[in-house]
Order: structure tokens, then sequence, then C-alpha cells
């Protein structure tokens, strides 16, 4: 094996890629947001919103009820009971608002990154200034240095450095360029050098930065299939309650002592799950809202409760656990071959390759073999092949008859055998020894007239991003095993599978076989996550329970996934996981206490209820309340206060520890219920000493 080129140094990685920590700062929480959201918490008394979630709909219907059976038999009890269920109803609304809150102050920042610029867009070759709101998805435009991209679309031409500042909130510059896997640019980031030529691929206001808005906003948010879930049981137990409590009426009667309607309204307000009915939306949003804190934009709130539940996590290789700027960085010709014939072969099979990686074979060629400068318009007749996922390889037929193919070594070797070949290949052993270090090794043919022979290797060095290894590990802690999927040859696999740490791999494979092991492990029972950022990865992206596309990701992989990671950091899966698994305990652990909290009251005020028809009842009055109208408006008061008091757990969720499931639901059921069960106590005891005190009511 000869070797001619291994100084050429590689370009330095761009700390775009870098895994650091990047977190926004936690929107605060306090009474002033509780005041400042009062509005819209108003604005969603309106019915049908209401009509949304029912618990908190039946609330809104007792309320009113109360009100126009309070107007007409006037009572102070009547209206400070009115008053508490009004007060239950905005509570929640304040609870939603809130949390969609935090989302407006993130969308208004955003917001200022869709500001109206003047676009210059090519007709031919002709320069034409449009106002970007004008702009149609395939037009052309010219941007420079210093100027704003005017909307969403792919580099054609070019390579520039770009400020993607206003959405990552990062500010080092990334490189953007035409051909691969770093082609795509958003609109309203600023390129910083040079000049670039892109291809608008969504029409102003329907662009990536205008759904961030819609998604941070709430208003693109769906109610996931769990969430629906659990309306509809607590619809169901809303329905219980209100056949219990309208029951109650004929033994009260049937003792001569009718219940007025409200007493019944707030009985019934008690009992039904009002606080998850409350809580239960403001879980969601908040749960989104901390992915955004990590830099992590959620398009679909079911994904965000999948992340929980992940236990396999499939990467891409190249630009997610690499650096993916893949740089040739030498030539081994075959035994027999000479360098410049080889070289000269590899020159023509690159130049209309508009791959970065073909692209810096060119640079490889011209800088050390210094081959006249040729370029694609010079060989008119020429017919380029392009790469492709597929066949893994790319290059030219010439108009003298020859064909020429780089690609992957085991695809050209079986392409050279079809197209005549004979003998065994001597690259074998150079395709080991560059795998072996982590490298691609590209194989070059030529063919002609049922003759076919194998030149060399084109060497492509590409560097795994820092600290992958540990964080892997950390994965693993939390019982998700790691499968790196690459379209490389096994050597180079599983040279960079270990240095990563992952727990295993697959090479060579295609979109398909990504896709298809992504549907294997789902009819397993698994639930699978998927980090990637080629357009081959689309498929896979949009079939994974998450699909994490790069910020760096085409606008394919970004389209099909249903997260996007700002900082194109692979690990940041444990952040969404974590996430992902505390909005599921929150949302769990809140239902608990509703639940439990109810059935307390039920204990708490039934008795105080009725102990002045069945005297037997006082024995079971074990709180003492002063009087069945404090006792009801103890309850309700209790009620409705538990709703603001766990405002901040919902917005801030339960602490998250990675404990095995069965002891974290022991200890949640251990916390959230047997509290839920004890707080009602408390509280109605201390709200009733002081509601006492009120002449009239004790
Ligand atoms: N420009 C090119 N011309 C010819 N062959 C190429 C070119 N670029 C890549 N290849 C070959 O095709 C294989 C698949 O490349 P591709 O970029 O599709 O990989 P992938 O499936 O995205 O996997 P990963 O990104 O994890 O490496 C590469 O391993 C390489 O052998
Ligand atoms: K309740
Ligand atoms: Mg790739």
């Amino acid at each position: 094996m000869s070797e001619y080129d291994v100084t050429t140094t590689l370009t330095r990685p761009e700390t775009e890629h870098l895994p650091h920590r990047h977190t926004r700062p936690p929107a605060t929480f306090g009474p002033r947001q509780l005041v400042r959201n009062l509005p819209a918490a108003a604005r969603k008394l309106d019915p049908r919103t209401m009509i949304k979630n029912p618990v908190m709909f039946v609330v809104e219907v007792g309320a009113a009820v109360s009100s126009a059976f309070t107007v007409a038999h006037s009572s102070l009890f009547g209206w400070l009971v009115v008053g508490w269920l009004w007060f239950t109803v905005i509570f929640a609304n304040l609870a939603e608002a809130v949390a969609e809150g935090r989302g407006k102050a993130q969308a208004d920042t955003l917001r200022a990154t869709t500001s109206e610029t003047l676009a210059r867009r090519l007709s031919g070759d002709v320069e034409q200034r449009v106002p970007s709101s004008e702009l149609k998805i395939g037009d052309r435009v010219v941007v420079e240095a210093g100027q704003l991209i005017p909307a969403d679309g792919d580099v054609v031409e070019g390579v520039a450095s770009v400020d993607e500042s206003a959405i990552t909130g990062e500010s080092a510059p990334v490189i953007r360029e035409s051909g691969g896997d770093r082609s795509a640019v958003t609109g309203g980031t600023t390129v910083l050098s040079d000049r670039i030529v892109v291809k608008i691929t969504a029409e102003p206001g329907s662009g990536f930065v205008d759904r961030m808005i819609a998604m941070v906003e709430g208003a693109a948010r769906q109610k996931t299939p769990n969430e629906i879930a659990l309306n509809i049981l607590l619809a169901s137990l809303t329905i219980v309650f209100l056949l219990a409590v309208v029951t109650l009426q004929p033994f009260a009667v049937y003792s001569g002592q009718a219940q007025p309607v409200i007493v019944l309204i707030a009985l019934l307000v008690c009992l039904i799950p009002t606080t998850i009915g409350a809580l239960l939306s403001s879980v969601g949003i908040a749960g989104m809202d901390r992915l955004v804190q990590h830099n992590v934009l959620a398009t679909s709130g079911r994904a965000v409760e999948a992340a929980g539940d992940v236990n396999t996590l499939l990467l891409d290789k190249t630009g997610t656990i690499t650096f993916g700027n893949r740089r040739a960085v030498a030539l081994y010709p075959a035994a027999g071959v000479s360098i410049e014939r080889l070289a000269d072969a590899v020159q023509l099979s690159s130049l209309a390759d508009e791959t970065p990686e073909g692209r810096s074979i060119i640079d490889l060629v011209r800088d050390r073999y210094a081959l006249p400068d040729r370029s694609a318009d010079a060989l008119p007749a020429a017919e380029f092949i392009g790469f492709s996922a597929q066949t893994r390889m790319s290059g030219v037929d010439l108009p003298d008859g020859r064909r020429i193919r780089k690609g992957a070594p085991s695809s050209l070797r079986a392409w050279a055998t079809e197209s005549g070949a004979t003998g065994t290949s001597t690259i074998g052993d150079t395709v080991a020894t560059v795998s072996a270090k982590g490298g691609t090794p590209l194989a070059v043919g030529v063919a002609q007239d049922n003759r076919a022979e194998v030149l060399g290797v084109i060497e492509l060095a590409d560097v795994l991003k820092p600290g992958m290894a540990e964080r892997f590990a950390e994965l693993r802690r939390m019982g998700i095993r790691t499968v790196m999927i690459t379209g490389d040859n096994p050597i180079t696999a599983k040279a960079i599978a270990e240095e990563a740490g992952v727990d295993d791999y697959l090479a060579e494979a295609t979109p398909e076989d990504k896709l298809e092991l992504i549907k294997n492990a789902q009819r397993g029972g698994q639930l699978v996550a998927m980090t990637g950022d080629g357009t081959n990865d689309a498929p896979a992206l949009a079939q994974a329970d998450v699909g994490v596309a790069m910020n760096t990701a085409t606008a394919a992989a970004k389209e099909a996934g249903n997260m996007v990671d700002l900082d194109s950091d692979p690990t940041k899966l444990i952040d969404i996981v974590a996430i992902g698994k505390q909005l599921l305990i929150t949302r769990g652990a809140l239902t608990t206490f509703s639940i439990a909290n109810d059935v307390a009251k039920y204990f708490a005020i039934i008795p105080a209820m009725f102990m002045t028809i069945y005297p037997g009842l006082q024995a079971l009055n074990i709180m003492r309340l002063s009087s069945p109208t404090s006792a009801i408006l103890s309850a309700v008061i209790f009620n409705a206060l538990i709703i603001i008091a766990l405002i901040p757990l919902s917005l801030r969720g339960v602490r998250y520890r990675p404990l095995a499931p069965a002891a974290m639901l022991r200890r949640n059921v251990l916390i959230f219920g047997v509290g839920g069960l004890i707080v009602p106590f408390i509280g109605i005891k201390i709200i009733d000493l002081l509601v006492s005190l009120i002449p009239g009511i004790g």
C-alpha cells in the first residue's frame, strides 16, 4: 500500500456542533404573572373555549346557575359561594394563561426576525429587488455578507458563514453550503461572509420561524392521545359525582331538609376532579416550554410524552455523532496504477459532485496534484451522475466511452464486477486501514467496453464530536439503548461506534434500512427516538416516535421530525427524555393528588352538611367544622385555592430523579396520594376557623 498524502490538514470543526449545554433562562413565576395574565384568563371564560375542558365547563355552568339562584334568593352565604365558584374557573384559566404567556415572550423575540426585507430575486441572471413577502417557493435569491436571508431555503450555490443567533441564541457563526446536509438556511438569519444563492423552500409566513412561533404560543398545540384519555376519565368521574349529588336530594327531601340548589352545586364542584382539570393543559404547555429552554423545539406534544418512555435511540453517524464536514485527505492508488491516473479519474468523477465530500475531493486534487484545472463546462458532452444514498456512488460518463465512478467500496466493487472487471481488487488493505481509523474510504473505478478496473481509494476524514462516550453511558443508565446507523462501511462504522461508545451499530444502511429498523423495533413494542440531519434520514425521522432533527439538518429532515435541536447536539436526547419523564410524572402526581383530595373533601364536608338532620352523623364530624354553611363555603374556598397553590408545581414539574419506574411510582403515590388525603382536612379546618368569624356564616 502506498500513501501519498497524509499531511493535508483537516478543516477546523465548526463550533456550532460542539455539544455545549445551552439553556435559556427559565421564565420566573410569581404573583405578578398571575395578575398580568388575568385578562387572558377572563377571555377564556367564553363557553366555546371552556367546553374543551369538560370538568371546568361543569364548574362554569354551576357558577352561572348559582349566580342566577342567588339573584333570586340573595344571601351572604350565596354570594360568597358564587364568588368562589367563579374564582375556581378563573384560577383554572389563569394556570393555562400563565403557561401560554411564557411562550408568548419567546414568540415576540422570534417575531422580530420575521421582519420584511428587500430580497434580491434572480430571474435568469438578472437581479430584481422585491419585498421578501412577495417571494414564492422556487424563487432564487442572492444573499451577500451583511444581508438578511429573506425566507427559508436551500443554498444552491456557494458557501457562506451565517449568524443564526436570532433563532438559536448561539453567537458562533455556522457554515451553510450547497449540496450536502448543511444546505438549509432559515429566514431572518444573517449572512456574515461571502455570497450564496438560496432557493426558497417556504412561502414567507409559513417558514420554520413562523411554525416555531405558533408552537411556543400554543396556537398549534393539540391535545395528545394521553391527554384526551385522561380528559375522558375526568369527564366520567364528573358524571358519576353529578349522579351522586343528584341522588342526595331525595334523601334530604325525605328527611324534610331539601338542600338549596347552590349547596348541591358547591358540593358537586368540591367532588369533581377540578385540580387536575384545571392544571392538565398547563402541565403539557410547560413541558414544551421546558424544551424550548433547552433549545429544543417540539412540534408535537405527543412526542414530548413519548420521549418519557423511549427505550431505543438511533443516531445517524455523519453530522450527528461526527462533525459532518467529511474532507478528502489522501489518495491511495491500487497496485500498478500511477497516482496521476488515479488523480485524473478522481477529478473527472467529482467535477459536478456538489456534495461537500465532492468539493473537498476537487480541492485535494488541485492543491496536491496540480492537475490541469478542468471544469464541468469544459466537458459539454459528458454525463454526470450525481451522488445518491441508494447507489452510494457518483461519477461521470465521458464522450470517449469511459465511465468513471467513485463510491462506497462495496457498491463500487459490485459495479466494477458488473461492468466486466476480472481478477481480485488490490485495494482491500487500503480500505481496511482507512476504515479502521474511522475514515470513510471511497473506491474509484473506470469501465470501458466490457472491461473495468478499480483504480484506488480516496480517504475521507471526519471528526467525532467530543464528550459522546460519557453521555451515551448516561443514556445507558437511563435504560436507553443507542444504535448508530450509517451508510458507511462496517469497518468505519465499527471504529466510530467504539470510539463514540454506542451500544450497537448498523452499517451500509440505506434510507429504507433505517426506516425498517425503526418499524421492527416498534413492532417489538419499543418506543424509538431517532436523531439525524440528512434528507436520507427523513423517512426514519418521520417514522420514529421521537424524531429529533439537528438544526444543521436539511429542510426535509427538519420537516419530517417532530423536534428540532437548535444546538445540533445528539446527546440532547438525555434532556429530552428527562423532560418527557418529568411531564408524565407531574401529570400522574397531580391526578393522584386531585382524586385523593376530592375523596377526602367528601368525608370532610358530608357529615358537617347533614349533622343537623342526622345528629348521629355528629360522631363522624371529626373535623368539628362550625356549621353546615361554613363547612361548604370552606370546602369551596379550599378547592379554588389549591389550584393556585399548585400552579407553580404544574409549571415547574415534579422533580425528576433517575429511579426505576416502580420506585418512582411508589414514591409519588405516597407523597401525592397520601398528601392529597390529608391536606384537605387541614386546609378546610383552617379556612373554617376563619370563615366562621364572618357574621351570619359561622
Ligand atoms: N459524493 C459522494 N460520491 C460518492 N460516494 C459517496 C459520496 N458521499 C458519500 N458517499 C458514499 O456513500 C455512503 C453513504 O453516504 P451517506 O452520506 O448517505 O451516509 P448516511 O447514510 O447519511 O450515513 P451517515 O451520515 O451516518 O454516515 C458513504 O459512506 C460513502 O461511502
Ligand atoms: K374538586
Ligand atoms: Mg447523513
